[in-house]
């Protein structure tokens, strides 16, 4: 069974608006709201594809019970622990630029966050928990090593998808999966990633470093695959740009939709830029249908054969 793990959900606040103006009273195009947080993304793809998964994580007061509804009316699984305080709102301001303004969200107390390590405790080997997003207030730094380290203990697959350089430490724990963006990555070594091959020579090295897969994305120019005996390229399908708020957490569901359905790592990394194209050509995150629409619009090139290296 999937479980995915977002400490500090949101809601998405998206505004469509031509041109903000600092300082001025800007009045959006457009606006809709929808339940967000990594890791909650993850999860309703997931759910669009078909794979059962149930979402972890704090939530609290009306903003969260927003999100507890949606999933529900989805049908969509969770067991969250409730907290004291609102879930945050992000704000996305969808113009000729993309800006965010995301949140803080609640302070979460000592005994909420040891409910927290109970439920992942009660994972079995055979189960996979995907950790996504920012930690919350409240919690130690290494609430994640916390988390990975009962992973170890147990057996339990996990994937992370976390921007920030305790990275580096956690891929000596094997993480099935790892996805940086090209920025990300760059920022995990302190570099400027100005092409594909500089994306591919870095995130062999997260590679080499634990992580059993790679994927790096790249936007609109596509996504790079590295496993330990293949490296593989795909180019992003065209069309025209919507939302791309959880394009990255699509495109985690949809390598993970693959693996659990059997699909080779290639079908797999596939299924994955599907999702993540698909969900930047929608409003909301990407449903089956605009995922399979995709289908023949996504071609993987090997670029790399390591198997000899
Ligand atoms: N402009 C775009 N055109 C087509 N696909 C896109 C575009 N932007 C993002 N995507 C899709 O979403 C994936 C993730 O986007 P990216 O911006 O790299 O990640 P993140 O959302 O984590 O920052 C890309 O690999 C691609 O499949
Ligand atoms: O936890 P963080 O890093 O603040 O990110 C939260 C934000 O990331 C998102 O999950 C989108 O992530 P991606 O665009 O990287 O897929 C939003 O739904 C949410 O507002």
């Amino acid at each position: 069974m999937l479980y995915t793990l977002t400490l500090n959900p949101s809601i998405d606040y998206i505004m469509h608006i031509n041109d903000v103006k600092v300082g001025e009273t800007n009045y959006a195009n457009d606006e809709n709201m929808l339940p967000g947080g990594k890791g909650v993304n993850v999860s309703r793809v997931l759910n669009q594809l078909g794979v059962a998964n149930k979402a972890l994580g704090f939530i609290g007061g009306h903003t969260g019970r927003f999100i507890e509804d949606w999933l529900k009316k989805e049908g969509a699984d969770h067991d969250f622990i409730s907290v004291n305080g609102d879930t945050r709102i992000n704000v996305k301001l969808k113009g000729e630029a993309e800006t965010e303004i995301n949140g803080k969200g609640p302070i979460i107390t000592k005994a909420d966050s040891e409910k927290l390590l109970t439920r992942v405790r009660q994972l079995r080997s055979t189960d996979t928990i995907i950790l996504s997003g920012s930690k919350s207030r409240g919690l130690s730094e290494t609430f994640y090593n916390q988390i990975i380290d009962i992973c170890t203990e147990q057996n339990i697959s996990f994937v992370i998808d976390t921007n920030s350089k305790e990275l580096l430490d956690i891929l000596k724990e094997k993480p099935f999966l790892v996805k940086p963006n090209q920025a990300e990555l760059g920022q995990l070594f302190n570099q400027s990633i100005q092409s594909k091959e500089e994306a591919i020579y870095y995130g062999k090295k997260l590679q080499e470093g634990g992580a059993e897969n790679v994927i790096v994305s790249l936007g609109g120019d596509g996504a790079i695959f590295i496993d330990q005996n293949q490296t593989y390229l795909a180019d992003s399908p065209k069309g025209k740009v919507v939302n791309t708020v959880g394009s990255g957490d699509s495109m985690i569901a949809g390598f993970m939709a693959g693996i659990e359905k059997g699909l080779t790592k290639r079908e797999a990394f596939k299924l994955s830029v599907q999702s993540g194209s698909a969900t930047a050509f929608s409003k909301d995150l990407a449903t089956k249908e605009a995922i399979l629409a995709l289908n023949n619009q996504v071609i993987i090139e090997r670029v790399e054969n390591h198997e000899n290296d």
